[in-house]
């Protein structure tokens, strides 16, 4: 067996396909061990376990680790609205889960400044982020999906008041947390088209956005602002989204148009974007979503329409130029 062959038995139980490169000269064994998506505390603890596995072999009295880590090419994508309460942050989960069960390693930020609601939706309500190196490490949804939320930061039921520089450095806190291994994040962002939204997609730069809309008049027309506020900020549109589109009665089944049905689609034609999808207006939506199972879970017909929407997203972030 030569040096490099004793070595490499000696850690691989601990780090896996991680080490690369070792050497043994004149009792120092040295290695490159890769840390990509490795938390501080799990990248202290295999480093400890391999010195003590390699300073365990008799002709080895030192070890030097050099540790790399892959710069990961992530992308943020936003979910916004013009107005509030239209179901953007539905949304944002929903898609978040479809795209976690279509394979995509996606992380989830609830910006939402005036009324956090993804901890609910998640099922991760009275939980609070840890930091470590001055960086906040996400909270693992039931989901398999990350995610932090500025509802995580503050008591449950505690007003919140964020303005401005305040609100900006509490975002940047969730964007630049400990993502590990998320390739995506989807970014939940607070309604309107306001100073904080501006100064949040000109500082982070989202690869592309989707825009939520209900289907009447009065919606359409500030979602046409949060488009505006996007070219403002050259983020490209990536497209619309009609929510609570036609409600089907559930004791007689007929289909009714609270708000109206195919503004979004019509404006999204107009405005030369692509129409992503149509939303019921379901309660069985909002059941699942308040009790923190969003729909897009489980196998129920709600759902479908979500996982159609990712897969449009999933196309939109294959295409070469993005
Ligand atoms: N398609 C739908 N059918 C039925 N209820 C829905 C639908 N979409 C969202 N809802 C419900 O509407 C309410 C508002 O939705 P949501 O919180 O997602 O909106 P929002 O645009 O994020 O609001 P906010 O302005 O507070 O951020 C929630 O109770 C949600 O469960």
């Amino acid at each position: 067996m030569t040096d490099t062959e004793r070595l490499l038995a000696a850690i691989s139980p601990i780090s896996g396909t991680r080490a690369a490169a070792p050497r043994l000269s004149e009792g120092r064994a040295s290695l490159i061990l890769d840390v990509t998506g490795l938390s501080g505390d799990q990248r202290l603890k295999m480093e400890a376990d391999i010195k003590a596995a390699l300073l365990a072999l008799p002709d080895v009295a030192d070890v030097r680790i050099a540790m790399t880590s892959e710069k990961k090419d992530r992308r943020l994508i936003v979910v916004g609205s013009g107005k509030g309460g239209v179901g953007k942050s539905t949304v944002a989960a929903n898609l978040a889960i479809a795209l976690r069960q279509a394979g995509v390693k996606v992380g989830l930020i609830d910006a939402d400044i005036y009324g956090p609601s993804q901890p609910r939706l998640m099922a991760t309500e009275g939980e609070r982020p840890h930091a470590e190196d001055q960086k906040l490490i996400p909270i693992d949804s039931r989901y398999g999906i990350p995610m932090l939320s500025l509802g995580h930061l503050v008591k449950p039921g505690q007003a919140i008041a964020w303005r401005g520089p305040m609100a900006g450095n509490a975002l940047g806190q969730l964007i630049d947390a400990q993502w590990g291994d998320a390739e995506l994040l989807i970014a939940d962002l607070p309604p309107g088209t306001g100073d904080v939204q501006l100064s949040m997609i000109q500082k982070h730069k989202p690869s592309g956005a989707v825009i939520v809309s209900t289907p009447q008049d009065l919606a359409l027309i500030d979602a046409t602002r949060a488009i505006d506020l996007f070219n403002q900020a050259n983020v490209p549109i990536i497209g619309l989204i009609e929510n609570m589109a036609g409600y089907q009665c559930p004791h007689c089944g007929e289909v009714s148009d609270p708000f109206g049905t195919g503004g979004a689609e019509a404006a999204a034609k107009s405005m030369g974007y692509p129409f992503l999808g149509r939303i019921p207006l379901d309660i069985a939506i909002r059941k699942a979503s308040d009790a923190g199972t969003p729909p897009a879970a489980s196998n129920a017909a709600e759902g479908r329409t979500f996982h159609e929407i990712a897969a449009r997203l999933r196309e939109w972030l294959n295409q070469p130029v993005h």
